[in-house]
């Protein structure tokens, strides 16, 4: 089958300075300064501090999860009280919500997906519960984007939130898009994600309803639990959430609008190597490509089937 793929220029060209109200492509700092700095300069970017910030490879990030991501890895053992003033802690247990993306890298985002949903390249869904989504492997977007994203940020916050789930040993992941619109899927089944962690990013555009609930942790071998008290929360553009991947959610229907979101299942071969987290047995592997659902044959195991 044909291979398909986005360009690399997806992750530098076009970026928008807002502070400067300026688009510029960045392959390298020396271009960079080569192309923009007597404008920039002339826009108020007078000092080298100010340069070396407008450069920044990150300008996709929004700068409350940059100081977020500092905190974390400067914390790493000491208090968490910086980290919970630049988290919040939602009311679903252990469930946090973070600025992540720039809303201008958003719209970015949604745009690309639009373009790919609309070409006749095959697509492949995310998986069994959506009809709509868009694998991101297959569009090219792990080596620069996820894979980066997931080792340089968020392992910093996964390691001192979710420590006995692996969160300081996350080594691959599946990420992809769901998509929520009237005419199409517009809600998503109770369920747990085959991750140790995972991040949920609203990408927008604009829709209402189509909440977060999450119930209870699963437990292999109990049949379903009646009594599950259900904690709802409203996905809100640009804002990341994460989560237990065996922590139950499901999504609301949408009432209008479309909606769309990041969704990353980020696995550690040292939890899952010891114990499935979908069979809750010794996993029987299968060889496959890329990252396939994250196990490996390397014998350090941290055991979490037991947490
Ligand atoms: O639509 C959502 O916010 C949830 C998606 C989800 O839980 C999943 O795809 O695993
Ligand atoms: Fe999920």
């Amino acid at each position: 089958m044909m291979t398909y793929y986005v360009c690399r220029c997806f992750f530098s060209n076009n970026i928008f300075l807002k502070q400067y109200n300026l688009h510029v492509t960045y392959k390298d700092e020396e271009q960079f300064k080569h192309d923009y700095l007597q404008i920039l300069r002339k826009r108020g970017c007078n000092t080298e501090e100010k340069i070396r910030e407008a450069c920044r490879e990150e300008e996709y990030l929004a700068s409350e999860f940059l100081a977020l991501v500092q905190a974390c890895k400067a914390n790493k053992s000491a208090s968490l009280e910086e980290i919970f003033d630049r988290i919040k802690v939602e009311k679903a247990e252990r469930v946090y919500t973070f600025p992540i993306f720039t809303e201008e890298f958003c719209r970015l985002f949604v745009e690309e997906l639009s373009h790919f949903e609309d070409s006749d390249c095959p697509k492949g869904r995310p998986n069994t519960m959506n009809k709509y989504g868009v694998l991101l492997n297959e569009l090219g977007f792990d080596e620069d984007f996820l894979t980066p994203l997931r080792e340089h940020y968020i392992a910093a916050i996964t390691s001192l939130m979710y420590p006995d789930w692996g969160g300081a040993f996350l080594d691959s992941h599946k990420a992809f898009v769901v998509k929520y619109k009237l005419g199409q899927d517009t809600d998503l089944n109770y369920h747990y994600d085959n991750a140790e962690i995972t991040l949920n990013v609203s990408l927008g555009k604009t829709f209402t309803g189509g909440e977060l609930y999450f119930g209870d942790m699963f437990r292999p071998r109990e049949t379903s639990n009646q009594n599950a008290r259900f904690t709802e929360i409203s996905h809100v553009p640009s804002i990341a959430l994460l989560h237990r991947g065996q922590h139950r959610h499901g999504a609301s229907p949408i009432t209008s609008g479309e909606r769309y979101n990041l969704i990353i299942w980020m696995r550690s071969s040292a939890v899952r190597n010891a114990c499935c987290p979908m069979c809750f047995e010794e996993p029987d592997l299968v060889p496959t490509v890329g990252f396939g659902d994250g196990f490996t044959k390397q014998t350090e195991t941290v055991d979490v089937c037991t947490v």
